[in-house]
């Protein structure tokens, strides 16, 4: 048996954007206070660089205190995993990043990843900080790529340009790719919010100004409103007595998961506008009472919608914030007779703006 601990602990960002080490500290001392014979401690959790310092600062107090010298190493190993695509992203990772000091753990590590390693070797081993901060700018980059996105799409909008044709336009360029440049109303989830404003704060921290940074933050702060925005452009600031159909409330598809989710901000602007909302996701319904004030379901300013269609029904408008498979190709005709106004808010431009206007709706996208 491989002598590894593997800590896949989610680390809470506090409000200062900095990452909360309380649990993986606690989870180092429990360590200190347990081993008896060489371990490798694998921190697979997204933590600011100097983390594995801090954790082998932490077991050696323990150790310590129990006036015993047990050999251990800690390595920083980070997971790219993306939810939804969880197991295929982990049986066949692009690379396996393993930040090691130490050539003991790292024959261990080697052999412990040797099943998913072996079509060509994905491994780069590197310093445990060099590790540490790889993860933090890989997500740091993809969020880059998609705020960049989401300001191109403003430029757009206002030149009159259809972003989804300069998106695929520049996505053949082999040096910029086609993945994670799709504009949309702001990306969400457990990483890339979070991720993106530690590595701001563990910068500022160090003496270097995030300029750069601040602006991807910035910018999908922005993004976020986007929607609400043309709301308000087409109805005006009080929408009392308007209701609106919201079709998806996880911050993705192919999850339930609705941390930092764009639909939170777009359903709390319009509920706080006056308006009702009438929502619907296939699999995140249970997971959104946990994400909105309760008054809200009490008072009906937000209900929850047994299916898609019955969400629009009566509704001025509909807003599609999640781009889940079944509301690519809506029943235009159903939802024509359903809704009361006839109009479309594309918050992923799913959708062929002419076909939608041909349907007899008011089309309005992101950055077309
Ligand atoms: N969610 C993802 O897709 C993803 C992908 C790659 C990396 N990560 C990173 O992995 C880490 C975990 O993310 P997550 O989304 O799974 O978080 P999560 O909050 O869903 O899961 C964290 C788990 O740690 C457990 N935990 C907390 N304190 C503990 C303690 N003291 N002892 C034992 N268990 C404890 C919690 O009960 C929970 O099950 C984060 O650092 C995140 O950035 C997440
Ligand atoms: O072109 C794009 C691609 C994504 N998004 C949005 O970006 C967010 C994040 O999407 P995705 O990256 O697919 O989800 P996560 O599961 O959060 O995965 C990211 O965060 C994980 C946790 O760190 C990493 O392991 C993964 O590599 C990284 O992709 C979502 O809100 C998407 O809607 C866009 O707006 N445009």
């Amino acid at each position: 048996m491989l002598p590894l601990y593997l800590s896949p602990l989610g680390p809470p960002p506090k409000e200062d954007g900095s990452a909360d080490l309380q649990h993986v500290l606690t989870v180092a001392s429990d360590i200190g206070k347990s081993i008896e014979n060489y371990t490798v401690i694998v921190n697979k959790s997204t933590v600011p660089v100097g983390t594995a310092e801090r954790v082998t600062d932490a077991i050696t107090k323990e150790l310590k205190k129990r006036g015993v010298d047990v050999e251990f190493d800690v390595v920083s190993n980070p997971e790219f995993l993306k939810e939804g695509d969880a197991v295929n992203d982990f049986m066949k990772p692009d690379r396996i990043i393993l930040g090691i000091e130490s050539a003991k753990a790292e024959v261990y590590m080697k052999e412990l990843y040797s099943p998913f390693n072996r079509n060509h070797d994905k491994v780069h081993v590197m310093g445990v900080k060099d590790a540490e901060m790889t993860k933090y700018a890989a997500n740091s980059m993809l969020a880059t790529k998609i705020s960049f996105m989401n300001e191109i799409a403003g430029i757009c909008e206002q030149l009159g340009v259809d972003v989804e044709n300069v998106r695929k336009g520049i996505g053949s360029d082999t040096r910029i790719g086609y993945s994670f440049i799709y504009p949309g109303c702001g990306y969400g989830g457990s990483c890339f919010p979070k991720d993106v404003k530690a590595l701001i704060r563990t910068s500022r921290e160090s003496g270097f100004e995030p300029l750069l940074l601040d602006a991807v933050e910035e910018r999908n702060a922005s993004q976020k409103n986007v929607l609400f925005q043309k709301i308000t452009d087409t109805y005006g600031s009080d929408l009392t007595g308007r209701c609106f159909g919201i079709w998806g409330l996880a911050f993705k598809p192919g999850t339930d998961d609705m941390r930092e989710a764009t639909s939170v901000v777009v359903i709390n602007s319009l509920v706080k506008a006056g308006a009702t909302v009438k929502a619907y996701d296939p699999q995140a319904m249970t997971e959104s009472l946990e994400c909105f004030d309760k008054g809200l379901f009490d008072d009906k300013n937000l209900i929850l919608a047994q299916s898609q269609y019955d969400a629009v029904v009566g509704a001025d408008a509909l807003v599609l914030i999640t781009e889940w498979k079944q509301f690519r190709q809506p029943d235009y005709k159903m939802l024509h007779e359903r809704m009361n106004g006839h109009t479309i808010f594309d918050g992923r431009n799913q959708y062929n703006p002419e076909f939608v206007r041909g349907a007899g709706f008011e089309y309005f996208g992101i950055g077309r």
